[in-house]
């Protein structure tokens, strides 16, 4: 790393494309299948380095919204914990007086968030995922194995980011990724309603005996097929999205909105709150768009290019 220079980086939000649940395993979390993608919209997040710091810590990272508004309402940064895994296994490896362990030690993390939070749309694992990258690539000195292995200690979405797939298969509790070739094109217009769902909320309340089994093998083969790609995700949709709407009603009528445009396909993404409608062309995308932003005042409306 050059501490002289400053780097900025995007952090790419990801759709959930299907989610389907197979089982709860020992530890409680939950046994998944999903098609993970990345779309076009992202944070931006520079990196600086500040003589006068002295040690990482949380006050070295800031996250600020679109208007340049400070964002306080995050207690524990998700970055926060990336960055002081990182930190631990350096001193471990080679001792406190490493160089990249004083770089590290000088850095600034500013975030100008763009992606909504707590949306399904894994911005914090995103921006997390990002910075592992990033200090893959510039410290030369950990492994893709070492910045995995602390990507799973953070959360499940967050090798999704670290591996910087366009297109992924998850597996196991989401983060057993099968890199995947897209094969489909198409355009998707995401309804953000301005509130969050909590992730751990939606899974403690989701139950498996009200969902449709099918063998992981099948989702395995048919998502290997890129011809049988869409349909796969079409019929499967999202398990955690009937669960969501139990606890967060206005889901549902977000659901119903999007089923009256043109969308080919509509689901809800990950945990939710943000629900998404395909379109086959921009056009269309950006008509319905329109549509939707009319609906309600207090919703954020996204469009952009999803591959699978
Ligand atoms: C639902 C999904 C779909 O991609 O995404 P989001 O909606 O969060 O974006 C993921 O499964 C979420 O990923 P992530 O947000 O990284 O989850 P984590 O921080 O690891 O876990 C948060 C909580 O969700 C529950 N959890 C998570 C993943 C999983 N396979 N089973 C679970 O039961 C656990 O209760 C855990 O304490
Ligand atoms: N850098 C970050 N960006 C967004 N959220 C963060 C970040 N660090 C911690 N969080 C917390 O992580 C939780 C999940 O946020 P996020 O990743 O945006 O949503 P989701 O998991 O629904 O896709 C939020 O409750 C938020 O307080």
């Amino acid at each position: 790393m050059d501490i002289t220079k400053e780097y900025i980086v995007k952090s790419y939000a990801k759709l959930n494309l299907f989610l389907k649940i197979h089982d709860i395993l020992p530890d409680e979390y939950h046994e998944v299948c999903t098609i993970l993608t990345k779309i076009n919209l992202h944070d931006t997040i520079t990196i600086t380095f500040d003589k006068t710091q002295n040690e990482f810590s949380s006050s070295s990272i800031s996250m600020v919204s679109n208007t340049g508004q400070s964002i306080d309402t995050i207690q524990h940064n998700l970055v926060l914990d990336g960055v002081m895994e990182i930190l631990k296994l350096l001193k471990i490896r080679y001792g406190i007086r490493h160089h990249s362990i004083e770089q590290i030690s000088r850095m600034k993390i500013k975030i100008n968030k763009k992606i909504p939070i707590g949306s399904g749309m894994g911005g914090g694992s995103s921006n997390v995922g990002t910075i592992m990258r990033f200090l893959y690539y510039h410290l030369k000195n950990l492994s893709i194995e070492d910045i995995v292995s602390i990507s799973n200690k953070i959360g499940v979405d967050v090798a999704f980011f670290t591996h910087n797939y366009q297109c992924a298969l998850g597996t196991h509790k989401g983060e057993r990724l099968l890199k995947l070739r897209p094969y489909y094109h198409y355009y998707a217009v995401i309804v953000f309603p301005n509130f969050s769902c909590n992730t751990s909320y939606v899974y403690h309340n989701f139950s498996l005996t009200k969902t449709e089994k099918i063998h992981n093998e099948k989702i395995l083969d048919m998502s290997s097929i890129p011809e049988l790609r869409r349909d796969l995700i079409f019929n499967i949709g999202n398990d955690l999205e009937n669960t969501a709407i139990l606890l967060y009603p206005e889901i549902s009528y977000i659901l119903r909105i999007i089923a009256s445009t043109s969308a080919i396909y509509y689901s809800m993404t990950g945990s939710g709150s943000a629900c998404f409608g395909l379109f086959k062309n921009k056009r269309e995308a950006l008509l319905n768009a329109k549509k939707l932003q009319n609906t309600k005042d207090n919703w954020s409306i996204y469009v952009s290019k999803v591959n699978f």
